[in-house]
């Protein structure tokens, strides 16, 4: 299976005197589609964030390993974060020697055929996204990391972008870490869902099979239940609710 494996031993992350991840212990298999869930404020895009190196640790480690070489971690943002002075297929390139024909293969793989000499401003929403995947894809990461890519889309369009990256991992195999708020996506789409509160893991479920799964499997929806319910008592106030 290609893509890295990742170890997390003890890590810590605190900001001043608040500790947002505790001790966490986490083996992420190569090819691995892990989805995190949580409360708002649990840690989650803290999480992402030190596994990418975008911040540092307050105590623990990270590893990344990969068959013989240095492992290549790209992450996308709920913001696309395309340059709009640059073209699309620009952005696609950008801080990569990629050949044009690079480019074009990949805005060809997203759906996106021969808008490469477009302006960002003239894509819509899904488009952006499109295109935002498309740069980390260029560079073969062996891991992606996603936080909240398809948050900001329409129902339909976020349907869509969901399809497009199974597909794309069903070409490529490569390990994934996917911060989401929506369960139902969580468990469409990844062999393993984590749930992140008070500070570490406090739910931990795999499931068997090919991915993608379908939405009305029955198995499903007992996997839901548990989840929001873990969801909901991490929620002070959702509780009395539930
Ligand atoms: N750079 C920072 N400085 C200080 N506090 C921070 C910083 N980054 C995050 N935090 C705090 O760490 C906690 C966790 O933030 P994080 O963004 O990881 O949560 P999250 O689970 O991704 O939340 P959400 O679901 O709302 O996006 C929050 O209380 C946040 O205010």
């Amino acid at each position: 299976m290609s893509g890295a494996e990742v170890s997390l031993r003890g890590l810590g992350k605190s900001f001043g005197t608040r500790e947002v991840l505790h001790a966490v212990d986490l083996d992420v298999a190569a090819g691995q589609f892990v989805s995190i869930i949580g409360p708002s404020g649990a840690g989650k895009s803290t999480l992402l964030r030190l596994v990418a190196g975008l911040d540092s640790a307050t105590t623990g480690r990270i590893e990344l390993r990969t068959r013989g070489h240095k492992a290549d971690v790209r992450m996308m943002f709920q913001e696309d974060r395309l340059l709009p002075w640059r073209t699309v297929q620009r952005n696609v390139v950008l801080g990569h020697k990629r050949r044009e024909q690079d480019a074009a293969d990949i805005l060809r793989a997203v759906g996106l055929e021969g808008r490469g000499s477009e302006f960002p401003i003239v894509l819509s929403g899904g488009q952006r996204q499109r295109v935002a995947l498309a740069r980390a894809l260029i560079h073969e990461p062996d891991l992606l990391l996603l936080d909240e890519p398809f948050g900001a889309l329409d129902a339909i369009t976020r349907a869509a972008m969901q399809l497009l990256l199974e597909q794309l991992l069903a070409a490529r195999p490569r390990t994934v870490l996917l911060v989401t708020h929506d369960v139902e996506e969580a468990l469409l789409l990844s062999d393993r869902v984590l749930l992140i509160k008070d500070g570490g893991i406090a739910r931990d479920l795999s499931f068997d099979g090919p991915r993608p799964r379908h939405r009305g499997d029955p198995a499903l929806a007992a996997l839901k239940e548990e989840l929001l319910d873990g969801l909901l008592t991490a929620e002070g106030s959702l509780a009395a609710v539930a």
